[in-house]
């Protein structure tokens, strides 16, 4: 199965000179989206979270059923001024600008085992906010996974150094 060919393509969003890869053509196909979850939760078994951690919100998308295959808990990260209780805040830089990340400060039990997923890793600023909650939390951050890698922005320079796991590459 490609997975590439049904991520489409737009160019100059959501800004000049950005191409887009747009994952919603990919999420309407049953076949496409069934095999890049499978694909993702066996890459990801053998890391055996048990907290699987998304950014909101195309990590959501993601995370929440890679949680329920590994029989891992799914945990939000989410943009400010969300979350309910008490939390951690975090800001970081985009492909395309700045922003915070906030994750529940007893979202994850210290010495639990943390896989951080993503639909995009861009130049990995928004995967090393969440690699920095994670520390704050006490957990153990044992690797990143995502559909994606833009590969020319070298985010994986920016992460820790655990295990990074990306399905396509451009
Ligand atoms: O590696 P980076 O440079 O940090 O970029 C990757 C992030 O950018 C996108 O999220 P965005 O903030 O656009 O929000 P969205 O998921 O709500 O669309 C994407 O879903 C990743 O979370
Ligand atoms: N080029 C891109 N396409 C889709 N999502 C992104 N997030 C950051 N950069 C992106």
């Amino acid at each position: 199965m490609d997975i590439k060919a049904l991520i489409r393509d737009i160019p100059d969003f959501p800004q000049p000179g950005i191409i887009f890869r747009d994952i919603t053509t990919l999420l309407r196909d049953p076949q496409g989206l069934k095999y890049t979850l499978d694909l993702l939760s066996e890459q990801c078994a053998p890391l055996r979270p048990d907290y699987i951690v998304g950014m909101e919100s195309r990590g959501f998308i993601f995370a929440t059923p890679l949680a329920y295959q590994l029989n891992a808990g799914f945990v939000p990260v989410r943009k400010p001024g969300k979350l309910p209780a008490a939390a951690y805040s975090q800001e970081y830089a985009l492909e395309y600008g700045t922003d915070r990340l906030e994750l529940h400060k007893d979202a994850i039990p210290a010495g639990s085992r943390v896989l951080i997923t993503d639909d995009v890793i861009a130049t990995g600023g928004t995967a090393a906010a969440t690699a920095k909650l994670i520390q704050q939390t006490g957990g153990e951050l044992v690797g990143f996974a995502f559909l994606s890698e833009l590969t020319f922005l070298k985010g994986r320079q920016a992460l820790p150094d655990v295990p990074v796991i990306s399905l396509i590459e451009y």
